[in-house]
């Protein structure tokens, strides 16, 4: 199977991508790896959704409503992060920005002179460390290599970083089948208790919510559409009769059914 995620070859979702795919091709941002899956070019995509200190990947939830793709699984991975550098001696610190941030406390700490400079991915921030002794890397250790050094390891602000990725696939992958589902709703509308009512068709049955996120729609200001996941599968009569009731509220607007998928925790 073919998959495409976020390069050069080294970043974290590479890693989580190896767990699903043998072959590994790459994308330099998450709305050209959705893209490149909704136009059949590849069979999945690995791109991060969430981390427990930084929050949700925003270009991935855009990239999700943007795109006619399914999700069919999500993988969980921690992440420990390390500075890679010629030497201890640099001045500027490159990663992604999703790492800068969940370094932020360590680097004012231990840095707070150095410029840091957001690139596409951490696998990247470390070739820029490889080609410029002024410049270190955060990224997995693993891509130290021979030339560079481990200045510092376990860097991330807190020990348990752990971060979500989704794998998605063309439409026609969509499964019913799976413990969680996700679906973007956009209600084209704004009236006092709306969010509450999308929240009850779930309350109702029993459904737990495992998160729920309000992007702008971009049409207007606050104006928005909404993620939401949820711990049940498409395939039970609850969770079809709670999306019936969504469908109704947002009559005006749509629902996409990203589908259903199980969770895989992948060490490394
Ligand atoms: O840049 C990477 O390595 C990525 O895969 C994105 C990312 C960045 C920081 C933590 C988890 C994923």
């Amino acid at each position: 199977m073919k998959a495409v995620t976020l390069g050069p070859a080294g970043t974290y979702s590479h890693r989580a991508a190896r767990a699903v795919a043998d072959d590994v091709e790459f994308r330099e941002s998450v709305s050209a790896i959705v893209a490149a899956v909704a136009d059949g070019e590849y069979e999945r995509g690995v791109v991060p959704i969430e981390n427990s200190i930084e929050g949700s990947v925003t270009e991935t939830l855009d990239a999700l409503s943007d795109n006619d793709v399914s999700v069919t699984q999500e993988i969980v991975t921690p992440i420990r992060h390390a500075l890679l550098a010629q030497s201890g001696n640099f001045s500027t610190v490159a990663s992604h920005s999703q790492a800068l941030a969940q370094c932020r406390t360590y680097l004012e700490a231990e840095y707070p002179d150095v410029a840091l400079e957001a690139v596409a991915s951490t696998a990247r921030g470390v070739e820029r460390a490889r080609n410029d002794p002024a410049v270190a890397g955060i990224g997995h250790p693993d891509n130290a290599g021979d030339d560079l050094e481990i200045v510092a390891e376990d860097i991330q602000d807190r020990q348990s970083n752990a971060t979500r990725f989704f794998v998605v696939a063309p439409p026609s992958e969509r499964s019913d089948a799976g413990g969680k589902s996700s679906v973007v709703v956009y209600p084209n509308a704004n009236y006092p208790g709306l969010l509450l009512e999308l929240l009850e068709a779930f309350a109702e049955r029993n459904i737990n919510l495992s998160r729920i996120e309000s992007r702008p729609s971009g049409d207007r200001l606050g104006d928005y559409l909404f993620h939401i996941d949820f711990e049940a599968g498409l395939y039970e009569e609850r969770a079809q009769e709670a999306l019936a009731d969504v469908e109704a509220i947002a009559e005006k607007g749509w629902v996409r059914r990203l589908g259903s998928y199980d969770t895989r925790h992948v060490l490394y």
